[in-house]
């Protein structure tokens, strides 16, 4: 892909269908994780603009342009969207990995992935038509009833920087494809994509406020959003502690919301593998891509204690081919992490596992070659146990930690060995195996001899600490559907209940 000169837009806030200062004018820098410069600015909005674009969102709904649209309508709108996505794919993917650090091959994906969710959910929407009102046959002559399926209302989508317009997409395509209208809070450390998003809605004529964009600080710009009366769900991805805030202000208003946390994942290795490399190969991409910032990261690597050597030798020496560069340049496979703050907490988690006595097999550094910016070496950590920080907690950077096992019992007691239940991975050949361990894994997600491929038509989600509710398919519909039922008496004769007067 040739990479084009672009340009970092400077953006207002997007609502009610046009651009608008925040009432406080605040801005906030965006800084390159790649160069540690200031190459542009968000705007920040706060309490004043929530309360702004819950009006234009309702009012959205209340007009006829929006609010009684079919789905097949929305679904038209929804397809101008991807359709732009991929006419500005290498523009936005640049912007992305600018914005985040990631590397320009995968933010390409992850327009691809954009465009795709758009499109799936259009066709959902359109799907949406024929099931919007279900008729459910009691077999009684008294009673006929029904079951209609609705927007939800205004939806509040809170979302993180890892992937930035890829996670917002997989909250706004169905909200839109349900009829919602939506209020998306992006992350202020990867926002750039998800304003472009607001232009693109602009430009393919979305009626006003059926999606605002707000950017801001969590506590500024999310947190409002959360408590506000008048947003009737949130569905949010983002970090353990943010989800128990929103969770409990929610609570408060008793708003439905969904979680996605992220987690601790694992992967299992059996020394029965007929392609040793394949095992490898899925065990960096599922704890490396990204540079590790990825919520199903399989950072824990339980490994058959028998072919545990030969394994690190491997991994040891595929690493090496991992290229660390500047996100844009070609064949990167390594960038920064998203921020200071991010990489700072990254290198604490490994200092920590050295102090509490684990070994850096390799890695934990930043890269000599890299002056400027936040990278960290892909990081593999060994002698670790159960009771350490690094086994227990999410680091969200490149950094892995391995355990051995010897029978097939340690090995599911070590991967169940967390209060996160998102994902889990196993390589093995055997398909039993693989069918115990899917049934004895807690988690939401199960990748059998491969690690993180995600596609649209499923559910995305976990249990325990990881969340509930789900992303994605079918189930990421649902989530901003309305069910009512309908309940009527066809009989023309009172109901009998009581003694009737006219009856001597
Ligand atoms: N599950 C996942 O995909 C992700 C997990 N994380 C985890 O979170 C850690 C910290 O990253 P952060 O960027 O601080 O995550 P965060 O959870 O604070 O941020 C996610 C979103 O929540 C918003 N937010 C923050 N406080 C809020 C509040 N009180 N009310 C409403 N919205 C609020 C943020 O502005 C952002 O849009 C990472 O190290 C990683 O472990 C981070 C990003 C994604
Ligand atoms: C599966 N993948 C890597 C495309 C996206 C993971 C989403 C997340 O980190 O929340
Ligand atoms: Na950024």
């Amino acid at each position: 892909m040739a990479i084009p000169n672009v340009r970092i837009p400077s953006r207002q806030l997007y609502i009610d269908g046009e651009w608008r200062e925040p009432v406080k004018k605040n801005r906030i820098p965006i800084i390159s994780p790649a160069t540690e410069e200031i190459i542009g600015e968000i705007p920040a909005a706060t309490e004043e603009d929530v309360d702004i674009a819950v009006e234009a969102a309702r009012r959205a709904l209340a007009r006829d342009d929006w609010g009684s649209t079919t789905g097949a309508q929305r679904a038209k709108y929804l397809r101008a969207i991807a359709a732009k996505i991929l006419e500005r794919k290498s523009e936005l993917a640049k912007l992305e990995s600018l914005d985040c650090g990631k590397t320009l091959f995968e933010a390409a994906w992850d327009m691809d992935d954009v465009a795709a969710s758009f499109e799936y959910y259009a066709d959902l929407a359109e799907a949406l038509d024929s099931k919007r009102k279900t008729p459910v046959d009691l077999h009684l002559d008294s009673f006929k009833t029904y079951v209609l399926r609705e927007p939800l209302g205004v939806v509040g989508l809170i979302t993180p920087w890892n992937y930035p317009l890829l996670m917002a997409t997989w909250k706004v395509a169905p909200a839109l494809a349900a009829g919602c209208a939506a209020i998306l809070k992006p992350s202020e450390l990867a926002s750039i994509t998800c304003l472009e998003l607001g232009e693109i809605c602009r430009e393919v004529g979305l009626p006003p406020g059926a999606l605002n964009i707000l950017t801001g600080l969590g506590p500024e710009a999310g947190a409002p959003l959360v408590s506000h009366p008048h947003v009737d769900k949130i569905a949010f991805t983002g970090s353990g502690a943010t989800g128990v805030k929103i969770m409990t202000a929610a609570a408060q208003l008793v708003k439905p919301v969904t979680l996605e946390l992220g987690g601790k994942s694992p992967i299992v290795v059996f020394d029965d593998i007929d392609n040793l490399d394949l095992a490898v190969e899925w065990t960096l991409f599922g704890c490396f891509a990204n540079a590790g910032q990825v919520c199903s990261a399989t950072s824990r690597l339980i490994l058959q204690e028998s072919i545990a050597s030969e394994f690190l030798e491997r991994l040891l020496l595929w690493i090496k081919n991992i290229k660390i560069s500047d996100p844009l340049e070609e064949d990167c496979k390594l960038g920064p992490i998203v921020s200071s703050g991010q990489y700072e907490k990254v290198l604490k988690f490994i200092s920590k596992a050295k102090d509490e006595g684990a070994t850096i097999l390799c890695g934990g550094e930043r890269p000599q070659h890299m002056k400027k910016g936040y990278y960290v070496q892909p990081t593999i950590i060994t002698d670790v146990n159960t009771s350490m920080e690094i086994w227990k907690e999410e680091v969200f950077g490149p950094v892995l930690c391995v355990k051995t096992f010897k029978t097939e019992e340690e090995a599911i007691e070590l991967a169940n060995d967390t209060k996160y239940g998102l994902a889990s991975a196993i390589m093995s050949k055997d398909v039993e195996t693989c069918e115990r361990f899917t049934k004895a894994f807690q988690t939401g997600i199960i990748w059998f001899n491969c690690s993180q491929p995600t596609f649209t038509q499923l559910p995305w989600g976990g249990r325990k600490r990881s969340g509930f509710g789900r992303d994605l398919g079918e189930w990421g519909l649902e989530n901003y559907l309305n069910i009512k039922q309908v309940t009527q008496y066809t009989s023309v004769e009172p109901w009998a209940f009581y003694k009737s007067p006219s009856k001597v």
